[in-house]
């Protein structure tokens, strides 16, 4: 997968190809990750890619030109079409299932806004999606585009080994995750469940879907709105449940 960010910070952007399972994808060529600096395709002897917004009002804007010159270079750099998204508070709210479909691209532009944001008419012109990593603001666009470089990054096909848990994560299921536990066994009096130490496959099989569902249904009961329980699942919540009263 080929991911081309446009930000006035690459040096950010760039963190994730240093480190961990980000950072080995971009190492096994499994992730190709560029960044592409407005800055870059400024005409004058300021550099100017931000200006004052029509209408007044604090702070400044994003401008087209340099923004639009960036994205020109970033689509030419490979024959694959991308799918051109902005990350913003206005955009759709991320979540695995759209993570998921973003993965499955063969190619990704991501726009990282800064100031306030960017002229609408590079938005018309330009961008495909636009969607928010959750209702908060951040200085810039960066971390979010870092963040769905991550969340991708993880469903690519080798990005994970065997001893990563990409395929049980809590939400691939739907799910929230169960607890976990290593050594030692004990500690500051506290023991891990004794299912978890006898090596019964199917009993720790069942023993984490039960958390799993429990834990889902005590601190995000709207993920279980929308889903029918099979009777098996339904058993164990009941189970968890009767478990708490005790
Ligand atoms: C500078 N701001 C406020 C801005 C305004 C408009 C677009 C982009 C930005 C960049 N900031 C972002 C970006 C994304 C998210 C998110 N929730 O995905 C939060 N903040």
């Amino acid at each position: 997968m080929r991911i081309d960010v446009v930000t006035l910070f690459p040096d950010l952007v760039n963190c994730v190809s240093g480190c961990g399972v980000t950072g080995r994808a971009v190492e096994r060529g499994i992730l190709d990750l560029h960044c592409w600096n407005p800055r870059d395709y400024t005409e004058d002897r300021h550099r100017t890619v931000d200006d004052r917004p029509y209408g007044g009002g604090p702070g400044m804007v994003m401008k087209v030109e340099p923004l639009r010159r960036a994205i020109h270079d970033a689509r030419q750099a490979d024959t694959v079409p991308p799918l051109v998204v902005y990350m913003s508070p206005q955009g759709r709210r991320l979540d695995q299932d759209a993570v998921q479909r973003l993965a499955d691209l063969p190619r990704l532009i991501l726009i990282a806004g800064r100031y306030e944001g960017i002229d609408e008419r590079l938005v018309e012109l330009e961008v495909d999606e636009e969607w928010s990593i959750g209702d908060y603001v951040l200085s810039g666009g960066e971390l979010a585009a870092m963040v769905v470089i991550d969340a991708c990054a993880r469903l690519l096909p080798g990005a994970l080994g065997d001893e990563d848990s990409a395929q049980q994560d809590s939400f691939m299921t739907g799910l929230l995750d169960c607890p976990h536990y290593t050594r030692p066994e004990v500690y500051e009096g506290r023991g891990v469940p004794q299912v978890l130490l006898g090596g019964h496959h199917a009993e720790i099989e069942r023993w984490r879907r039960k958390q799993a569902l429990g834990r889902t249904w005590q601190r995000r009961p709207d993920l279980l709105e929308h889903r029918v329980l099979d009777e098996a699942d339904q058993r164990l919540l009941d189970e968890y449940r009767r478990e708490l009263a005790d």
